[in-house]
């Protein structure tokens, strides 16, 4: 019996500067997500929209770290859906929204999970703090939040912390880091598979070693999908691009042994922006994703 899955939309764009990502849950709903999905066996529930406040309006303590007061209510919001929606034993998929949701994505999930694993499918590293971010925007931050570094109002959404151990991570895609970042990474000894890696190996085996180095130490592998991990040719429509990227037909190929792992317990799709976007691409793609994701085959 297949799995229900219950779709939660976060139109944030309080992480970044570029207005537009907030549409991104309706361009990816308009892209076709709940019949692609339907139409492979699932039973959806479309949650709709967490409800996003307004920008901080005084900065306060809050300095480098744009919005976080908004940041975090929105976060808790997402946190006690998900939360919900695992409860219930139904697969969340989370629609954004700029990367800043990962923070209430990983807080509602974690809980239900000793040895969560995250994929993060992404350009860049997200593992910023306001100590080192070059920008104060909290979407580069998600990743280094989940393992507790950050302010506290983000790193104990939910009310823990850390939600995720940096042996348990996987990054894919990366060609952005910042110097803190690099550090972090070293420090830690965080796995990622940069483009050079992606290159070198092809991504049949970086899936492959991903699937084998997550698989036996954890209990649930969320997928945290930035679209700005492909490269812009093929998804265009997203705030921070980077030159270099990982091809549509490499990811739908990672989508599809994913999927043949049985590996992934949850999911988000992040950082679509329609108002950047041609002719919505980047949510045409990010729906093809997630059939793949799901289970789709051409025979
Ligand atoms: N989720 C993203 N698109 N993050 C981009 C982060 C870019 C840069 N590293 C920063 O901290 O601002
Ligand atoms: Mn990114
Ligand atoms: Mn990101």
């Amino acid at each position: 019996m297949k799995k229900k899955i219950s779709i939660i939309g976060v139109p944030m764009d309080l992480g970044q500067m570029r207005r537009g990502v907030d549409m991104g849950p309706s361009a990816i709903r308009y892209a076709g997500v709940v019949d692609r999905l339907e139409q492979l066996g699932y039973e959806i529930e479309d949650l709709g929209d967490i409800e996003i406040g307004k920008p901080d309006r005084d900065i306060g303590e809050t300095v480098n770290l744009r919005n976080l007061k908004a940041v975090v209510v929105a976060s808790r919001k997402l946190a006690d859906q998900v939360d919900l929606v695992v409860q219930k034993g139904n697969f969340p998929l989370v629609l954004g929204g700029d990367h800043s949701i990962a923070i209430g994505s990983l807080a509602g999930i974690s809980k239900h999970y000793k040895d969560l694993g995250v994929i993060w499918y992404d350009a860049h590293g997200d593992l910023n703090s306001s100590e080192t971010s070059p920008t104060g925007n909290i979407h580069g931050m998600p990743l280094a939040v989940s393992l507790g570094i950050g302010h506290p109002h983000l790193t104990f959404i939910g009310g823990y912390a850390p939600k995720i151990k940096p042996e348990n991570i996987v990054i894919i895609g990366a060609r952005s880091l910042d110097k803190g970042e690099k550090e972090l990474i070293k420090d830690k000894g965080i796995k990622v598979y940069t483009m050079h890696e992606i290159d070198r190996l092809g991504m049949t085996k970086v899936i492959e070693e991903t699937i084998h180095y997550l698989k036996n130490k954890t209990d649930g592998v969320h997928l945290s999908l930035d679209l700005d991990g492909l490269d812009p040719a093929d998804a265009p429509g997203v705030g921070t691009p980077v030159i270099g990227g990982v091809s549509y037909r490499e990811s739908h190929l990672a989508m599809e042994m994913l999927e043949e792992s049985k590996i992934i317990t949850s999911a988000e799709f992040v950082e679509v922006n329609p108002i950047l976007d041609e002719r919505n691409k980047t949510a045409i793609v990010a729906v093809a994703l997630m059939g793949s994701l799901f289970g789709e085959k051409l025979l």
